[in-house]
C-alpha cells in the first residue's frame, strides 16, 4: 500500500485499516486521519506519537490499560487482537514455573502503576520480557509511564510497518 493510496481513504476506511494501530484505540486512528495528507510512512508515525504524546496523564494511562497483559490469560484463551495474538504468539507462550513468575510479576506491575507491562513482543522474547519486568516493575511512576508508552509507540510503528509496507 503507498501513500497516495493511504491519503486517499475516506474517514470509515482509515479507520479501519489503522484503527489498531494502538492497541484497541481507534480513536487515535480517527484523529489521525484528520490530518491527512501525510508524506510518508514516518511522517504518518509522528502523528500517531504525537496524538499520544499530547494526550493528559490519564489519556495516556488509558491508552495503556487497553493493553492486554503480556502472554496473560488472554494469549492463552485466544481472545486476543488478530495483531496482539501475532506479536505474543510466536515466542511468549510458555508452561510451569516460569509461566507462574510471569503472571506474578504482571500482577505485581499492574498493582503498583494500575496499568499492564507493555513491552513491545516482536523486539524481545522470553527471557527479556522476564528480565524487563522484573528491572521496570521499582522504577519511579513517571518514568515507567515514558517507558511503557515508548514501548506502544514501538509497538505502533511495527504495525505501520506491515500496512502501508505491505503490497497492495
Ligand atoms: N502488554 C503488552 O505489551 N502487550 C503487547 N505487546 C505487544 O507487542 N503486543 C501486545 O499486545
Amino acid at each position: 500500500m503507498d501513500m497516495e493510496k493511504v491519503n486517499s481513504m475516506d474517514f470509515g476506511e482509515f479507520v479501519d485499516v489503522f484503527g489498531n494501530v494502538i492497541e484497541r484505540c481507534p480513536l487515535i486512528a480517527a484523529a489521525v486521519w484528520s490530518q491527512r495528507p501525510f508524506s510518508d510512512l514516518e511522517d504518518l508515525e509522528k502523528h500517531f506519537s504525537a496524538f499520544i504524546d499530547a494526550l493528559p496523564q490519564s489519556g495516556q494511562e488509558g491508552v495503556l490499560r487497553c493493553h492486554p497483559d503480556l502472554a496473560g490469560r488472554e494469549l492463552q484463551r485466544g481472545t486476543l487482537t488478530a495483531e496482539s495474538q501475532r506479536e505474543q504468539g510466536a515466542g511468549l507462550t510458555s508452561l510451569g514455573a516460569e509461566e507462574r513468575l510471569r503472571a506474578e510479576l504482571n500482577a505485581q506491575y499492574r498493582a503498583r502503576f494500575g496499568f499492564p507491562f507493555v513491552l513491545a513482543a516482536r523486539l524481545s522474547d522470553r527471557e527479556a520480557v522476564l528480565r524487563e519486568l522484573a528491572r521496570r516493575l521499582h522504577r519511579p511512576p513517571a518514568l515507567e509511564l515514558r517507558t511503557a508508552l515508548g514501548e506502544v509507540k514501538k509497538i505502533g510503528r511495527l504495525r505501520l510497518a506491515d500496512l502501508v509496507g505491505a503490497d497492495p
